[in-house]
């Protein structure tokens, strides 16, 4: 018996004791399928960009490890991440920062930059079939260093981060008019004190006067989000941009919310978040991280958090208005590697989520009976999953499990070793 024929029959199997509880495994396969999840481009090069920096400097973020092998152009990025799109089974689209711009070795300075630069992209997008996200990048630049951009209290610097802002959503709106009509741009600034701040108020009302002027015009096909986070790294005590912030700028502009897994307290986690914010806000992107103590960015697993979040998306079934992204950056391990892991749980996490029978659950709730609830919602984690797994990794003609990762060791040996 070959391989594809083991797995086949387990999935007929495991297809009959889902259908016992009324769930339609083929349809939950072809619906996973179909959710797109948006890759971010900087696990590939630890955060550097294509400006001709060789590391991520400032921003309250920080990519740590030295693993050889790290994307160092366009090019390199672009061949890699094709490389971990074809391990990983569903819809993908690819989250590019503006400092990913190509600019032909012309320094272009972040406030001058124009869809042409990144034309490059948009043909390498067209040709694998998949969409394009943005985020401005508010980091790695000198008029970034003190730690503050949008809420900069020298006019200057502020006005000129605004400049950038505006640019971005015009990248933005040239994806979603040249690819398929919608772009994400995330917006994420680092501005924050390290330690205890007299003037909260101050920065906050900065960064909404920014804010105003960057959204006084929108445009078709870019969804607007802004990313709130508790801390940053020199940015301990404060962040301008916290959650309540931009839970009351998103509520009163009508722009989109993005919460990093990462981003708030240790133990808090976001899943019971998202039925508040679809009633309030237009759009809410994830951002799938992993907080590790202090740090927000390790690769992604198939976690509990993270399952969590994937039942709640399924559930609510708001798709046109939750949005799926990856957010992480690990230096010390295989790039690809980190890719695909985490890119991989996350289409885990999916497809568990579809096969939930959520009609019987919903029957049990309204009925009252509660030990039956919690009895099938425990024991459906023992259903065969895996075997679902398997069919949906090889209907997607994607590697299994654990094969996957001898294809990277393979292109490691071919292609990143020669990175030198
Ligand atoms: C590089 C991204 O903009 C960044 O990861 C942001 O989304 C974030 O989460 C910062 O902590
Ligand atoms: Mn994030």
């Amino acid at each position: 018996m070959t391989s594809n024929d083991r797995v086949e029959r387990a999935f007929e199997e495991a297809k009959a004791r889902y259908a016992d509880l009324g769930v339609d495994v083929e349809a939950a396969v072809k619906r996973c399928a179909e959710i797109p999840v948006s890759i971010h481009c900087w696990q590939g090069d630890d955060v550097v960009g294509l400006e001709g920096k060789d590391t991520l400097s400032g921003g309250g973020i920080l990519a740590t490890g030295n693993y050889p092998g790290r994307a160092r152009s366009g090019d390199e990025l672009r061949q890699d991440a094709a490389k971990a799109f074809s391990l990983v089974p569903g819809t993908k689209r690819f989250n590019l920062h503006a400092m990913y711009a190509e600019t032909e070795g012309k320094r272009v300075d972040r406030d001058a930059l124009e869809p042409r630069h990144f034309e490059k992209w948009v043909e390498w997008a067209k040709s694998l079939g998949i969409g394009l996200d943005f985020n401005p990048t508010f980091f790695s630049h000198p008029l970034a260093d003190s730690g503050f951009t949008l809420s900069h209290p020298d006019e200057g610097v502020r006005a000129f981060w605004v400049r950038h802002a505006i640019a971005c959503e015009r990248i933005a709106a040239y994806f979603a008019s040249e690819l398929d009509g919608v772009c994400i741009n995330n917006l994420w600034i680092p501005d924050g004190w390290k330690d205890i701040p007299v003037d909260r108020l101050g920065p906050r009302e900065r960064l909404l006067a920014s804010l105003d002027e960057i959204y006084r015009e929108r445009l078709p096909g870019v969804i607007d989000t802004v990313e709130s986070k508790l801390f940053g790294i020199g940015s301990e005590s404060y962040v301008t941009g916290s959650h309540e912030f931009y839970l009351g700028y998103a509520v009163s502009r009508n722009v989109g919310v993005c919460l990093d897994m990462g981003h708030f307290h240790p133990t808090e986690t976001i899943h019971d978040k998202i039925s508040s914010l679809v009633l309030f806000v237009p759009h809410v992107l994830i951002h799938m991280s992993r907080g590790v103590r202090w740090d927000s960015d390790h690769v992604v697993l198939f976690t509990d958090d993270v399952r969590a979040v994937a039942a709640e998306m399924v559930r609510l079934g708001r798709w046109e208005k939750i949005h799926l992204a990856v957010d992480y950056f690990d230096a010390s391990i295989n790039r690809i590697l980190a890719w695909v892991i985490g890119a991989r749980a996350v289409q885990k996490a999916l497809l568990s989520a579809f096969l939930e029978p959520v009609g019987r659950l919903e029957e049990l709730e309204a009925e009252g009976r509660l030990g039956e609830r919690l009895a099938l919602m425990e024991d459906v984690k023992s259903l065969p999953f895996a075997a679902v797994w398997d069919y949906y990794c090889l209907s997607q003609d994607v590697p299994l499990d654990v094969e996957w990762i001898r294809e990277v060791e393979a292109y490691e040996r071919q292609v990143l070793s020669k990175r030198t």
